[in-house]
C-alpha cells in the first residue's frame, strides 16, 4: 500500500512539473513572440480565438472518449490541456492557482 501511494505522490508530482514547465514555455513564447510558434499565433488571433479553441478541443477529448481509442483520447486530453494552459496565462491565472483551488476542496 504504501509503495502504491508513494508511485501515485511520484506520478502526480511528475504531472504537475510537466504543466508547470509548459506553462512557463507558453509565457516565454507569449514575451518573447518568436517565428514559427503556434502559441504565438493563437496570442495574435486574439482571446476569443483561444476560448472558442478550449472549446473545440473540449468536444473533441468527449467524442475521443466516447467513440475513439485510448492513444487518440490521450492526445485529445493533451491538446486540450494545452490550449487551456494558455487561456490561463492570458488571463494571468497560473497552474498554481489551480493546484490551491484543488487542495482547497480536498475532501
Ligand atoms: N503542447 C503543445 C501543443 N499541443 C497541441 N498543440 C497544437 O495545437 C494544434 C491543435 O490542432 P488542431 O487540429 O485543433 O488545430 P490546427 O488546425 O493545427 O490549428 P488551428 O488553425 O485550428 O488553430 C496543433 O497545431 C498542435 O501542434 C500544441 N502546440 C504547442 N505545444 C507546446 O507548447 C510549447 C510552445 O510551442 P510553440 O508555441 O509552437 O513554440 C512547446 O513546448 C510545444 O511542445
Amino acid at each position: 500500500m504504501r509503495v502504491l501511494l508513494f508511485i501515485a505522490k511520484v506520478w502526480v508530482l511528475d504531472m504537475a512539473s510537466v504543466i508547470d514547465e509548459l506553462y512557463s514555455v507558453i509565457l516565454d513564447r507569449i514575451a518573447r513572440r518568436p517565428p514559427n510558434s503556434y502559441t504565438v499565433s493563437l496570442i495574435e488571433k486574439g482571446r476569443e480565438y483561444i476560448a472558442r479553441k478550449v472549446g473545440e478541443e473540449a468536444i473533441e477529448t468527449i467524442i475521443a472518449s466516447l467513440t475513439e481509442s485510448r492513444d487518440r483520447f490521450v492526445s485529445e486530453v493533451a491538446d486540450l490541456i494545452y490550449h487551456l494552459l494558455v487561456l490561463m496565462a492570458i488571463n494571468n491565472v497560473s497552474p498554481d492557482d489551480i493546484y490551491k483551488e484543488l487542495r482547497r476542496r480536498m475532501k
